[in-house]
């Protein structure tokens, strides 16, 4: 048999596909043997047995005592009490109402004008859904302008208030924390409101909490009085929330239709929870990612989407997979280190980047290519005869597969038919899908991020001990070196001449450059 027609063999073989909802997915071009489905029956019969238990709200997250609930938010029949099924729809129905309220008129800025833009505060799994919804299924012009605080870098801020400058007038701001903690939003929100004040704009009438009831922000959000509040569940993870209210109210105020991408993403939980493994996409990419890290994550997974709208789908999957699987331990106890690593951008830009390497390189991914059949929504346009520019993005997405397949470098082909609300829901669906089925198979707690906290306790301990620094300075004289500042604290020399040189990088110190770290003196200003 010649190569191209065991490939198709293979192909029609590992072809899956789902017509009424216009998806297929394509493993012929992973390296997986076909006992594969044998050798890891229990584990995947017992995937199946998780998820259902999770979906039917069981403590799917132990270590936190919490259920999952994200597959309620798009079928909220699923949830496990009639109580949490009317506070899903009717928060639901809230942001929508909110939404349209806003665009109608009847919610005005302080000043008794339409809201013309939202600036979203939020970071992590508060930030990366809006973003990705904002960049891949928004109308090309959107009822609302939207900008990011997503980081507590003040530069970043400073660049994205300039942009609004007097719109600042008619921006309506989300602060978005389910923990209602984070410190990057906190100061986030208090930049907005210092760029509000700064032009007399009263901040609380133009600002939405979306947190968790009872959080910090929340309570701050009562005693200022904010326009609205809406709430996060404890039972809904950072990195699922996108189709909580923390990413439906976003998108509704973006014009998108927020209803079809709940429904994009039921209808893809509703065709990977009870079909046959080899139909079932969900339990097929687990199985894949399985097999090509050998349940190690040894390969990293390199999402390259042929299509600018989904460009920050592998920055989403990133935090999805790996705040997910990567993980220490497992869930008994065992020290395990998993995880898969994530990266991307999007095809065919990325050929003229790093694909040398992917197909030259070392051998260490899997590609998962995303095609999108529909080229475009305008008339077709030829850039040769009887060739379109979607023709060679086509080309460009095969012709990779093909030089990737022909080094041994594995590749699975998910296909939608186009980009719309509908689409990334689906896509969304199946990749969560996807992480919990893989947790089981590797045992671990997808829906917990211990390894987060120690670079938070850290920042604390160093942000303390910078303002102690500060107080120390001396205010005259040669200055003090970074030991003999860090000695009477009792802190560690490296981490007090990093404070100190930050503090004279903003004008906090002085500083008296020396031939080394070590005799580098500081002064108080
Ligand atoms: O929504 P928040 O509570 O502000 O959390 C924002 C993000 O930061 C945390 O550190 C977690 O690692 C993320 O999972 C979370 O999405």
């Amino acid at each position: 048999m010649s190569t191209t027609s065991s490939h198709w063999d293979r192909f029609q073989k590992f072809f899956v596909r789902y017509p009424q909802i216009g998806f297929s997915i394509d493993i012929s071009r992973m390296a997986f043997e076909e006992g594969l489905f044998d050798s890891q029956a229990a584990s995947i019969e017992k995937a199946y047995a998780d998820m259902k238990a999770l979906e039917g709200g069981a403590i799917a997250n132990p270590d936190e005592g919490r259920m999952v609930g994200h597959y309620w938010l798009r079928n909220s029949d699923l949830a496990p009490t009639a109580e949490l099924k009317a506070e899903i729809d009717a928060t639901l129905e809230a942001t929508l109402q909110f939404a349209a309220d806003v665009h109608a008129g009847k919610i005005l800025a302080a000043n008794g004008k339409k809201f013309t833009r939202a600036l979203i505060v939020g970071i992590g799994g508060s930030a990366l859904g809006p973003q990705l919804v904002a960049q891949a299924i928004t109308p090309a012009t959107p009822p609302m302008a939207i900008d990011f605080f997503d980081n507590t870098d003040p530069d970043g801020m400073d660049r994205i208030a300039a942009q609004i400058g007097a719109e600042i007038a008619t921006t309506l701001t989300l602060v978005i924390s389910k923990s209602g903690g984070t410190k990057e939003t906190r100061n986030g929100m208090l930049e907005a409101q210092a760029a509000y004040q700064a032009q007399g704009v009263d901040f609380t009438k133009h600002v939405v909490a979306v947190t968790g009831v009872g959080s910090e922000l929340d309570k701050y959000a009562i005693a200022q009085g904010w326009l609205a509040r809406f709430p996060m569940w404890d039972w809904v993870g950072g990195r699922t929330s996108v189709m909580s209210a923390v990413g439906t109210i976003a998108a509704a105020l973006q014009g998108v239709d927020v209803r079809q991408f709940l429904a994009g993403a039921a209808a893809m939980d509703a065709e990977t929870r009870n079909r046959p493994t080899r139909e079932n996409a969900a339990m097929l990419l687990a199985l894949m990612w399985y097999s090509a890290g050998k349940g190690k994550g040894a390969k990293d997974m390199v999402v390259l989407p042929y299509k600018d709208r989904l460009v920050l789908f592998s920055k989403y999957l990133q935090q999805l997979l790996m705040e997910s699987l990567g993980k220490e331990h497992d869930l008994d106890g065992k020290v395990v280190n998993q995880g898969i690593a994530v990266y991307g951008n999007k095809g065919s830009t990325d050929q003229h980047a790093y694909v040398q390497q992917l197909r030259d390189g070392v051998n260490n991914f899997f590609a998962v290519f995303i095609q999108v059949s529909k080229s475009r929504d305008t008339a077709g346009f030829e850039v040769e005869p009887g060739y379109t520019s979607g023709d060679y993005l086509q080309g460009f997405l095969r012709g990779t597969r093909t030089a990737l397949a022909e080094k041994g470098r594995e590749s699975i082909t998910l296909t939608i038919s186009e980009v719309n609300a509908f689409s990334l829901g689906m896509l969304v669906g199946l990749f969560e899908r996807a992480v919990g089925f893989y947790a089981t198979l590797i045992n671990v707690n997808a829906y917990h991020q211990p390894g987060v906290e120690a670079g938070k306790k850290a920042a604390t301990d160093f942000l303390k001990q910078m303002g102690q620094v500060l107080a120390a300075l001396p205010a005259a004289g040669a200055g003090a070196t970074a030991d003999e500042i860090a000695g009477p604290l009792g802190i560690d020399a490296e981490d007090a001449w990093h404070m100190a040189s930050h503090l004279a990088a903003n004008g906090k110190a002085k500083l008296a450059e020396g031939g080394s770290p070590a005799e580098d003196r500081f002064l108080a200003v």
